[in-house]
């Protein structure tokens, strides 16, 4: 996408976006004066030293905190508060223990209007197919690993349907190779349904060969440092990360993170 594409039509808009929480001594500012464009369709990583407010950052995109000051805009409309224009997947998969797979997926579009049980028992199943559960929509979460406990929780995500896209380290908890099995499946789902992403990561190489800009936000108080944009051809694969382009940029990146001078 060009720059010029972005600055037409953003799916993201946030400007001068203050985060402060507690008050007096205790006052911690998580964010200030972030601005930042995300275009539509637009893949973007954010990724920072740990503390510099990357989670705050996504989850006041959410709606699930409120700005101190500042905005921020999805498809032209301020957000106010959590929508279904947004699906989020954090950490760790929270599903409903005492439901099927199948069933935490059809609970989640129990809002949308016009689908029938039968609507909704068929959208489940065709994304739990989409993240490569087929065949397990009537097991419990208790009984699936966590990678395949995030597949469903993306598939819960994308059933309904979001323009965007949340992810807060959504393969952070999960083993080195249960999480490169994932950013593939991250990958090919995102080749079907290129809907705008916005990913939070502390793993550099995951930013780089998923995303088509890396923001790298300076240390608290979070600020854009600078954002670097992935001209690797798609459609990507792991594979990606073998070139030297993928290393240059990997290494640039770090190189910022590592050289970011500290506030205070
Ligand atoms: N609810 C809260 N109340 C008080 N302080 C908070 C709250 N949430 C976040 N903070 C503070 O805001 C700052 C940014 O936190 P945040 O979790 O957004 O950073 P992060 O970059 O996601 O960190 P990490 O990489 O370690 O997950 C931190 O200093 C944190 O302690």
């Amino acid at each position: 996408m060009s720059g010029q594409d972005r600055e037409a039509a953003p799916k993201l808009r946030i400007s001068g976006l203050v985060k402060r929480f507690g008050s007096g001594d205790r006052a911690v500012t998580a964010l200030e004066g972030v601005d930042l464009e995300v275009g539509e369709n637009e893949f973007v990583s954010i990724v920072g030293a740990s503390g510099c407010g990357k989670s705050t950052l996504l989850s006041l995109v959410a709606g699930l905190e409120e700005p101190s000051a500042g905005t921020i805009e999805v498809s032209g409309r301020e957000v106010a508060g959590p929508g279904r224009d947004r699906g989020v997947v954090f950490q760790q998969a929270t599903l409903m223990p005492w439901l099927t797979v199948q069933q935490n997926v059809e609970f989640a579009l129990r809002g949308e209007p016009g689908l029938t049980r039968g609507d909704r028992a068929d959208r489940a199943r065709e994304f739990l197919g989409l993240v490569g559960l087929e065949g397990f929509e009537r097991s419990y979460p208790a009984q699936l690993s966590g990678g395949m406990q995030q597949r469903v929780a993306l598939a819960r995500s994308l059933s309904y349907g979001p323009d965007m896209l949340l992810m807060d380290e959504p393969f952070g908890a999960l083993d080195a190779l249960t999480r490169r099995t994932m950013q593939e499946l991250l990958l090919e789902v995102w080749e079907q349904h290129r809907l705008t992403v916005l990913l939070v990561t502390h793993d550099i190489d995951e930013a780089v060969v998923t995303s088509d800009r890396v923001v790298v936000m300076s240390p608290r108080p979070g600020r854009v440092r600078r954002i670097v944009d992935v001209p690797i051809p798609r459609p990507r694969t792991l594979a990606s990360e073998r070139t030297p382009e993928f290393q240059g940029l990997s290494d640039g990146i770090l190189g910022l993170i590592r050289d970011a001078p500290h506030a205070g």
